[in-house]
């Protein structure tokens, strides 16, 4: 029976990939082998010896302690453009929301008071306050072109705008899917100097962080629009807010309020609400409810944010699954090791990525708990688990 730990509210759409008879699912439970979360900050939180793998139902992994987990071989995997959509649709809305002043003209009409006339009186005289300006013509500029970022630059051209793209890692994949007259801007001060409105779509690492700072904000033509669907920090706000006041900034819309942003009049903002739809939430649970189970019931491992891509076919017989660092003869040893204890290796598979190696091995016989002890004092080696009968 495999135990899997849930930290925040994950779609029964997922859960329900893990079959009742082989897993048991709860927020409390001592000694999972898995936890899966979406936004609760892991960095401070006990992490059992018991889990080897992580399932983040979701983009952003800066909220799980990655390198830790690395160190002690446990996967993390994470749920690549399962909730793209649902972000892109927000920061569409966003773009509009800003451009039409539709938050502060939605206040003023439910602070309207007296009998319809005198509303309609107030209508008229109000709505001058809220008139914006439409988006065919205006120049966005996206940074990060990962599964969010190319999908609001096509939809931003579908609506008629100019894009910028910024992004010096984008993959041959996402190229591919970008509409072919979106610009590549040269470095961020470029995209900055030519968009009406930036948007973000980068992770939040020590690279990314205050990547727009108080110098950078006044690269931006007057009256430009912000927006940060991505993570708190990406922008220094404080700069932000500073712009607005100083009116060189027109609006800025996110998805993380502060005291310091949230009653800010020119200032929209949401509630973590990117990936918050029903099609997303069930697409991220399934996606890494599926790779979970296949890594603890296979070894085999598809989107993992810390270890190589890895699948050698396994029949359910004897499998040794094992992390080792990328180092030279960890194979060497292990083999040697099995060997020692009479296994015949029928099938294996080594892939590394960085600093880390995953080792499918298929023997022909159960590794006994002595064996398995042994691999797991080879230096290098930071877990084995024993798969099959
Ligand atoms: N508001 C919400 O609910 C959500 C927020 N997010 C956030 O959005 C981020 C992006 O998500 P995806 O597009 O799915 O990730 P992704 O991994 O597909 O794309 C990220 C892109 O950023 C690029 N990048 C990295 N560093 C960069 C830099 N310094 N300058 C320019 N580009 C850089 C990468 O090359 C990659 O193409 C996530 O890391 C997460 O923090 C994601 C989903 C929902
Ligand atoms: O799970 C959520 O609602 C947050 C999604 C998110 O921020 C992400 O996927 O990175």
């Amino acid at each position: 029976m495999f135990k899997i730990q849930t930290l925040n509210n994950i779609s029964v759409a997922g859960l329900e990939r893990l079959p009742r008879d082989r897993y048991e699912v709860a927020s409390e439970i001592a000694n999972p082998d898995a936890i899966l979360v979406r936004s609760a900050k892991m960095h401070e939180l006990p992490i059992a010896p018991s889990v080897k793998a992580i399932g983040r139902a979701g983009a952003g992994t800066n909220n799980v302690p990655v390198a830790a987990m690395t160190g002690r071989g446990v996967a993390v995997f994470n749920a690549p453009g399962a909730n793209a959509n649902a972000v892109k649709e927000l920061v569409i809305a966003g773009m509009l929301i800003a451009a039409r002043n539709i938050a502060q003209a939605w206040q003023f009409s439910r602070s309207l008071t007296g009998d319809d006339a005198a509303i309609s009186q107030a209508v008229e005289s109000g709505k001058k306050q809220f008139g914006g300006f439409e988006l065919p013509g205006r120049t966005l500029g996206v940074i990060g072109l990962g599964a969010i970022g190319v999908k609001v630059a096509n939809a931003a051209r579908a609506l008629g705008m100019k894009v910028i793209g910024y992004d010096p890692t984008i993959t041959v994949r996402r190229a591919w899917q970008l509409e072919s007259d979106v610009q590549a801007a040269l470095s961020i001060d470029d995209l900055l100097a030519r968009s009406d409105f930036v948007t973000f779509h980068v992770p939040l690492t020590d690279a990314t962080r205050h990547m727009i700072n108080a110098e950078r904000i006044q690269t931006l033509p007057k009256n430009a629009v912000l927006l940060n669907f991505s993570r708190e920090g990406i922008l220094d706000d404080a700069a932000v807010v500073a712009a607005l006041d100083q009116g060189h900034l027109y609006a800025y819309c996110c998805d993380f309020p502060s005291n310091l942003l949230k009653d800010h009049p020119r200032v929209v903002t949401l509630p973590h609400l990117g990936a918050s739809t029903r099609e997303a939430e069930d697409n991220c649970a399934i996606m890494v409810a599926d790779q979970i189970r296949e890594y603890l019931e296979s070894g085999n491992v598809t989107n993992a944010v810390n270890f190589p891509e890895i699948c050698l076919p396994f029949n359910g017989d004897h499998r040794l699954a094992i992390v080792n660092s990328n180092v030279p003869n960890m194979v060497g040893q292990i083999s040697t090791d099995l060997a020692a204890a009479g296994l015949n290796i029928i099938d294996m598979l080594n892939r590394s990525r960085g600093d880390v190696a995953v080792t499918l091995i298929d023997v022909d016989q159960r590794c006994s708990d002595e064996t398995l002890a042994r691999l797991q004092g080879i230096s290098g080696v930071l877990s084995v688990r024993r798969l099959g009968g």
